[in-house]
């Protein structure tokens, strides 16, 4: 097994596996335990490799890995820290022989419930490699660390030297504006209460609130005894930040949320990875908030406000499942000590320790998610996914001539972990030299967990595989080789062939089809065959190759079933994180759609109350003209006033006769009909009557009409028909009324259009000419 024995030093993780134990009183019944410990062919006690049997009812490869070490269950915290050399990175870290030092990274990478946070966090009772290495590096700087007291500029001279636009703050500023009370005996969780499964309010998104100041912290396992060496000619100083990735954004775990003015929700502002002015060359988390911190007691205070602000949610597969990867990053910061003695304030340098929490990769179906927790879950394999790419490339690289390039800009998670890994085109320029980080993985994997999600992790991670297919052979071929074997020795009793050879290593990790072999060991009571006829030997023969064939072929196809089933799934994850970052670009979208519709709509609105403003003021105008020219106009129109009188009086006049008229009309037809009372000889049918003294009248107005101005006229017209008297008073009355037409006529000669026998008009008119005074077209 040539490709684990000797991995190759240009790895850019040392890979470890630790083993969880089975969960004590834990619920539900164990599944059987898929993965087995190899114990180490080269004399040591350090074992390195494992063995991944599938389940028995699914015909899958049989998998070796290998790791820098395995932990098997029983190893304790102490041992995995002893034993993942985390002092050597802290050693990198503090530059014992000068220089600014090395960056570490300690992440742990496993599926949902493995105890990854176990690992770096520990439990209430035990602490973890964090606890640890902060215990260790405090512990190493002794009398060389600085602190706020000891030194009021501290914070002034960091600052300086910060390249990432960070917000600094001395630990017990920071802790007074956590903690609630100082005496208070509760012992805070060192992670924030696990909301209800399925809830994914995290605690990040509520009003901040101030954290009971835990009296004790776990002492176990003791690293008292260890300590490092540090640059005695240098004073430290040690600044921690701490930050998560939540669906591929980074927040600020140690900065408080802020409502929002828009939504007067609580929220975290996603920051930046980026290269700033002060750092070109590598890029930084951008506008954290960092503390200073004097002693191990403030940096584990400040460690526990960040966790409990990290977001965590209850799922089916654990109760306190993490939903995002978690950073903890301690900067040990480093000057020459001279400097201050001398008066001169060097700038600071130094390194970085960081320890990464990765969340866990979990399947839907286990862990039961649902709406919000699903969506997080689908970011959360996606990451996962390009970070086994990344970590494929890099094993991949250690093998070959021409290394790939490792694709870390894929995600957030994959750029944290991976960009400070190579020098930069502009460092190298400069000829600027950085170490490159030295980084550990641990890989935390549950040997009776979820089969598929466990070796799907092991298989990317693991610094090199091997795969056997195992094969038992078919009856038919036991019954062939049986009865060549008799064929050949008739004599003796039938040998047959048990399983193939369990592996056949192959080194480019190709799949190995093992030759049948035949075992002395197993014997079978099968009858010989010797008297069978040739003829029916070579039937039987030929039938046997044929099954032996088609059983070749269906092995085939169920492996190439195998492969695409696991393509699928990998495309499955894939399609559940598009649609993810699909969902968040429409949210993207529809957000500042709507941004930019509030922008445009505010200009409209700015521009129609402006536009209203002028109307206004062009209509107030507008009507003063026109009341002025209604004055004006109004005082000209009493200049007329004594003509219009007249004409009023000449219109009731009229109005009299009118009536005067009509009474002597009714007069006229009462003595009309006393008249043909009294005389019945006389007497006319109605009708002629009726048409007689009505043609009387039309002739007399029709005289009338024709002699205007001529009452004699319509007198006699009147007497030479014979008319009676009454007929006579009608026609002089008409006469007088005719008069009065006349005379009408002649008063209103001077802008009335004259029309014979017309009524007389009661509408006074303004002259047309008054209203063209102010000279406009439009007045009311
Ligand atoms: N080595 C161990 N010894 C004892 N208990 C362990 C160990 N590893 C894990 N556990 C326990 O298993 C449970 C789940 O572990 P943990 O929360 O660390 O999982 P995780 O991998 O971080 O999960 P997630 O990715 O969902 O956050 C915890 O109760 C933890 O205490």
């Amino acid at each position: 097994m040539e490709k684990t024995s000797t991995p190759k030093s240009t790895n850019l993780f040392e890979v470890y596996l630790r083993l969880r134990p089975p969960q004590q009183g834990g619920a539900g019944a164990l599944g059987d335990r898929f993965l087995a410990v190899e114990k180490p062919d080269d004399g040591t006690e350090t074992p390195k490799h494992i063995t991944l049997n599938p389940p028995h009812d699914r015909r899958r490869a049989i998998e070796k890995f290998a790791f820098t070490q395995v932990f098997e269950e029983d190893a304790t915290q102490l041992d995995v820290f002893h034993c993942t050399g985390i002092a050597n990175l802290i050693k990198g870290v503090l530059a014992p022989c000068g220089g600014d030092g090395t960056d570490a990274l300690l992440a742990t990478l496993g599926v949902t419930g493995s105890g990854k946070t176990h690992t770096t966090l520990g439990s209430r009772s035990q602490r973890g490699l964090t606890q640890l290495s902060l215990d260790v590096i405090f512990r190493s700087l002794g009398d060389n660390l600085a602190d706020c007291d000891s030194n009021p500029n501290l914070e002034q001279s960091l600052l300086a030297s910060d390249p990432s636009e960070a917000v600094l703050c001395s630990a017990p500023n920071f802790i007074d504006s956590m903690y609630s009370d100082p005496s208070a005996s509760f012992r805070a969780s060192s992670r924030a209460t696990t909301p209800a499964l399925g809830d994914s309010v995290g605690p990040g998104q509520g009003p901040p609130r101030r954290l009971f100041r835990p009296s004790t912290f776990p002492q176990q396992p003791d690293v008292s005894a260890l300590s490092v060496s540090c640059d005695p000619s240098a004073e430290y100083a040690i600044v921690i930040s701490m930050y998560e990735v939540y669906n591929d954004r980074i927040f600020d775990l140690l900065t408080p949320p802020v409502k929002s003015a828009g939504t007067r929700e609580y929220r975290r502002r996603p920051l930046l990875f980026k290269s700033t002015e002060a750092s070109p060359d590598r890029k930084v988390v951008a506008g954290l908030r960092k503390v200073i911190c004097g002693n191990l007691q403030q940096a584990l205070l400040v460690l526990e406000a960040g966790l409990h602000e990290r977001r965590v949610t209850g799922t089916g597969s654990n109760s306190a499942s993490s939903r995002s990867h978690g950073f903890f990053c301690v900067e040990v910061k480093k000057r020459g000590k001279s400097s201050r003695k001398r008066g001169a304030e060097m700038p600071w340098g130094g390194a970085a320790f960081t320890i990464a929490d990765l969340a866990g990769s979990e399947r839907a179906r286990d862990a039961k998610t649902a709406g919000a927790t699903l969506a997080e879950a689908g970011k959360i394999n996606e990451s996962l996914m390009y970070l086994g790419q990344c970590l494929q490339m890099q094993s991949d690289a250690a093998t070959k001539d021409k290394p790939n390039l490792v694709p870390f800009r894929q995600c957030r998670l994959t750029e944290l972990l991976f960009s400070n890994c190579y020098p930069s085109a502009s460092t190298i320029s400069a000829g600027r030299h950085r170490n490159p980080q030295k980084a550990v993985m641990i890989v935390t994997a549950d040997p009776h967990g979820d089969f598929n999600a466990t070796s799907q992790i092991l298989r990317y991670s693991a610094l090199a595989r091997e795969v056997t297919v195992p094969r038992v052979p078919s009856i038919t071929q036991t019954t062939l080789i049986a009865t060549a074997q008799a064929s050949q020795h008739p004599s003796s009793p039938l040998v047959s062939p048990t399983t193939a050879q369990p592996f056949s290593s192959m080194a480019d990790g190709s799949l190995a089809y093992p030759q049948l072999m035949t075992s002395p060991n197993i014997v079978r009571n099968v009858s010989p065959m010797s008297n069978a006829s040739d003829t029916h030997r070579s039937t039987m023969e030929a039938a046997a190759l044929e099954i032996a064939r088609l059983s070749e072929e269906v092995e085939h196809l169920r492996r190439a079933l195998d492969a695409e089933r696991a393509a699928r799934e990998e495309t499955e994850a894939h399609l559940l994180s598009m649609e993810d970052r699909m969902i968040e670009l429409e949210q993207a979208v529809r957000e500042d759609c709507a941004a930019e519709f509030e922008q445009r709509l505010e200009i409209e609105m700015a521009r129609w109350r402006a536009t209203l403003q002028v109307e206004m003021e062009r209509g107030e105008e507008h009507w003063g003209r026109k009341i002025e020219v209604f004055e004006r106009s109004m005082g000209i129109v009493n200049t007329g006033a004594d003509d219009a009188d007249d004409e009023d009086k000449e219109n009731v006049l009229v109005e009299d006769a009118n009536q005067e008229l009509e009474r002597l009309r009714r007069e006229n037809e009462l003595l009309r009909r006393e008249i043909v009372d009294l005389s019945p000889t006389k007497r006319l049918p109605l009708r002629e009557r009726g048409s007689d003294a009505s043609t009387a009248l039309s002739k007399a107005s029709r005289h009338g009409a024709a002699e205007t101005g001529s009452p004699r006229a319509m007198s006699r017209s009147a007497r030479g028909c014979g008319p009676s008297a009454p007929l006579d008073d009608e026609a002089s009355l008409l006469l007088k009324l005719e008069k009065l037409r006349v005379s009408d006529n002649q008063a209103s000669g001077r802008g009335a259009v004259a029309s014979g026998g017309s009524s007389p008009r009661k509408v006074r008119r303004l002259p047309g000419k008054r209203w063209n005074v102010g000279g406009d077209d439009d007045v009311f």
